[in-house]
């Protein structure tokens, strides 16, 4: 089932929450929501599965515009960061509550609900929990029964709020993996919000980044990462450093007011001087798993850039603190910086 928003716009009061989304989820996809807190993630998925309203736009499932329709009627499946499950029924009845409550002529018979529940407990792996009740599982295991009941009606669409949000990393890691090899099973489409950029560029098929309101952009984890369409993405996902042509006229190729954006990891380092390259001290080194992390001061302005080594690269050419090195970039992206209009528009891109 596909999803197309058109035109929509929320706002509560005075206060605009959504300014003209645009957007297309694909049959069978897995799209995330991805932007920081306040953005209007929840509200276009709340708009979504029809639990709010917009005040104009439209919502068109497979085609079809659903504005008449409830958020019961549109066959969705809701699993929200805190587990929502009925504590004082077991894990089966749990499963099993949105296919009694259906109406009398699509209920199934009892026979038929058992094997259901039971599936979908195979499929979130904790059949043999059947009998538990919520307050026995540990946080991970209350989500997956929380997906499993939102499986359990057969949701043309899933709409997942930040659903691992209260887990320790571990746990939300291993989660999203299996989420990830669950909908490779059962491809239901699904929007899955987050201000995790992490959980996003590993979960999801596409990313749409929101930012106060609106789309910034909208690509797979691999364009939103490398490619990003605007100072806000470039900073959002990724670690950057940033640098003004003013002081870094050697970087931009004095491109006026423009604002460099390189990764860490694009900064090469080096003990002898490049055609391009800055003189800086090395402050401080950190190793952190297979990465080394350096923080380095430009000469003679101490800019602080970060730069990140594999530590294979590290230990070819090692450095140590208080080191004079000459650093450049491999890959660089330039925003220009305009005086009246804060937002910015890129204008070159070279590696
Ligand atoms: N019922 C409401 N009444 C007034 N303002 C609201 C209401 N619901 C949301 N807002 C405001 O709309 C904006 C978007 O809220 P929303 O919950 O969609 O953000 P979000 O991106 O999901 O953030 P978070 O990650 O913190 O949940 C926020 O500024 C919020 O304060």
């Amino acid at each position: 089932m596909s999803i197309t928003i058109q035109n929509l716009n929320k706002q509560f009061g005075n206060f605009t929450a959504l300014n003209n989304i645009n957007l297309e989820v694909e049959s069978g996809e897995l799209v995330a929501l991805l932007g920081p807190s306040g953005c209007g993630k929840t509200t276009l998925l709340r708009i979504i599965g029809g639990l709010d309203v917009q005040n104009s736009g439209n919502i068109l499932f497979h085609g079809k515009n659903i504005a008449h329709r409830n958020a019961r009627e549109r066959s969705v499946g809701f699993v929200f960061q805190h587990y929502a499950l009925f504590r004082h029924m077991t894990l089966f009845e749990n499963v099993a509550f949105g296919l009694r409550v259906k109406p009398k002529k699509e209920r199934h018979n009892e026979t038929e609900i058992k094997r259901r529940v039971h599936e979908l407990l195979q499929l979130v792996q904790l059949d043999w929990l059947a009998d538990r009740y919520p307050a026995q599982l540990s946080g991970g295991q209350r989500q997956r029964v929380a997906l499993a009941r939102a499986l359990a009606v057969e949701p043309q669409i899933l709409l997942l709020d930040e659903p691992f949000g209260a887990l320790d990393t571990k746990v939300r890691k291993e989660l999203r993996r299996w989420l990830r090899r669950l909908h490779d099973e059962l491809h239901v489409t699904s929007v899955f919000v987050t201000h995790d950029q992490e959980e996003a560029l590993e979960v999801a098929d596409r990313i749409v980044v929101m930012n106060k309101g609106e789309i910034e952009q909208v690509g797979s984890p691999d364009e939103v990462y490398a490619n990003p369409g605007s100072p806000f993405v470039y900073e959002f996902i990724g670690n950057v450093n940033l640098f003004h042509s003013r002081t870094h006229a050697l970087w931009t190729h004095q491109h006026g007011d423009a604002i460099a954006y390189v990764r860490p990891h694009d900064i090469e380092i080096s003990s002898d001087p490049h055609p391009s390259s800055l003189t800086a001290i090395v402050k401080q080194i950190r190793a952190i798993g297979p990465t080394v992390r350096l923080e380095t001061a430009t000469l003679p302005d101490g800019e602080i850039v970060e730069i990140e080594l594999s530590r294979e690269r590290f230990n070819a050419t090692p450095v140590s603190v208080g080191d004079k090195v000459f650093i450049y970039p491999r890959h660089i992206r330039l925003f220009e910086e305009k005086k009246k209009n804060p937002e910015f528009s890129a204008i070159a891109h070279h590696s």
